[in-house]
């Protein structure tokens, strides 16, 4: 398979456009952006020398609503990988029922070698120059190399450059500047709320074991939240390392290590035995969450896997290839579109909050996220059932179809 990743989006595509039965005309939009946006910042730095950047914007497609997604600062960006992320979001956003179509950005520049101050001037001069944006068209958010702190230069430049405050122009704002609470937490919270659809539906009941590769955002929130729901916590390895207790273990104490490791990780924390990042996916358990990085369970470890259950935290964690081997043995996959959507949707009720200048509560959050990313999974389980294929299957065909029906009855195809 094709190294470029907007290649493999687009075979992606036309593999699920086989068992989605849309128009070959649907697939033919799907197979473009709508728009792309390529520009220069030219900007001093402090020692005085002109750096020009490259920067990005691609609105991949906007048939379910205006664009919104991640801008990224890393010296790696190329138009392939903004265009095949912008895909991603199109079809992650239908899957999750949220009303908005699929964008990606950036800029080319190593964010981490940047004063603070040329990151501001950057972050400003990005919004700047951007043609087109706002609450109704596009809305960028926070992804690598970006952060709250810069959405919020974004916003206020936005804001200043309209005369007018503009809350829901921008997301990932920090919660005091017009951005919402539980904008951290929502991916975590929205891959243990599909959990638990998921057990009831496979009958692993609490008490039933849980391991987890990754102990950042999404892994330890999953953690927190399994372990308090009553599942045993086995196994959690990142990185650095991990710890395996087959009694099961106490995952406030593991955060509280982790809160003061250098490196942010569970390695070193006492349990019955040191395991690394490899051997986590392959523990006697019953759910496996990769919450890591891509690609992780291959053809030569699917066959080691012992887990009923793999709840895809991470983007991309099992390989074409494994997911096959662990089919044939009926493992259950919940894909990434699905099991990851809950900060997309949390994002998109940033931006509703900011339209409407009130302000919900984390109860509420929690409440909306849970309703959503919960009626996603049974839309899933649902088409899974009815066409007889896996959930990563259905989750591409009702997207298709959302998207798809929503370009014909605006007349595009
Ligand atoms: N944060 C979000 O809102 C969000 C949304 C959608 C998808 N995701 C995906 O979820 C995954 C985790 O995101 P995060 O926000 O928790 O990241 P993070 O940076 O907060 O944490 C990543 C964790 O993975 C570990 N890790 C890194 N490389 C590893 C490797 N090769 N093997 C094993 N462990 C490794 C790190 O030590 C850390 O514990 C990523 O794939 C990300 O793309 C995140």
């Amino acid at each position: 398979m094709s190294k470029n990743p907007f290649q493999t989006a687009l075979t992606t595509l036309q593999e699920a456009a086989k068992m989605a039965d849309v128009e070959p005309n649907a697939i033919k939009m799907l197979s473009q952006p709508k728009r792309i946006f390529e520009f220069t910042i030219p900007m001093k730095m402090d020692n005085g020398e002109l750096e020009i950047f490259t920067a990005y914007r691609v609105h991949y497609n906007d048939a379910l609503g205006q664009v919104k997604n991640g801008l990224r600062f890393v010296p790696d960006l190329d138009l392939d990988t903004v265009k095949a992320l912008g895909f991603w979001m199109t079809i992650k956003h239908a899957v999750g029922g949220i009303p908005a179509g699929g964008g990606k950005g950036g800029v080319r520049v190593d964010a981490g070698k940047l004063s603070e101050g040329e990151l501001e001037r950057l972050s400003r001069a990005y919004i700047r120059k951007l043609p087109m944006k706002g609450a109704w068209v596009d809305i960028p958010g926070a992804d690598i190399g970006t952060s709250a702190k810069t959405m919020a230069w974004m916003l206020d430049e936005y804001e200043e450059i309209n005369g007018f405050h503009s809350p829901a122009a921008i997301n990932d704002k920090p919660a005091e500047t017009s951005g919402t609470v539980g904008s951290m937490e929502a991916t975590g919270t929205g891959a243990f709320f599909v959990t638990m659809e998921a057990v009831r539906d496979l009958n692993i009941p609490k008490g039933s074991t849980v391991a987890i590769q990754g102990f950042g955002n999404v892994g330890r929130i999953a953690a927190r939240l399994l372990h308090k729901e009553g599942y045993k916590v086995v196994g959690v390895a990142d990185y650095f390392g991990g710890v395996y207790d087959s009694k099961g273990i106490d995952v406030d104490k593991l955060e509280e290590h982790a809160l003061n490791h250098p490196n942010r990780s569970v390695e070193g924390y006492a349990g019955e035995k040191a395991i690394n990042k490899e051997e986590v996916l392959e523990l006697d358990c019953d759910i496996l969450i990769p919450a890591a990085v891509q690609s992780v369970i291959h053809e030569e470890n699917a066959d080691k896997i012992k887990a009923k259950l793999i709840m895809e935290a991470a983007n991309g964690p099992v390989t074409p290839g494994a997911e096959k081997m662990l089919q044939e043995r009926n493992v259950h996959i919940v894909p990434d579109v699905l099991t990851n959507c809950g900060s997309a949707i949390v994002c998109s009720f940033e931006r509703t909050q900011g339209l409407t200048d009130s302000y919900w509560d984390i109860a509420t959050i929690n409440s909306r996220l849970k309703e959503q990313i919960t009626k996603a999974y049974r839309e899933t389980m649902d088409t899974a059932q009815k066409k007889e294929t896996s959930m990563r299957n259905a989750a591409w065909i009702n997207a298709l179809q959302k998207v798809s029906k929503s370009m014909k009855a605006r007349g595009w195809i």
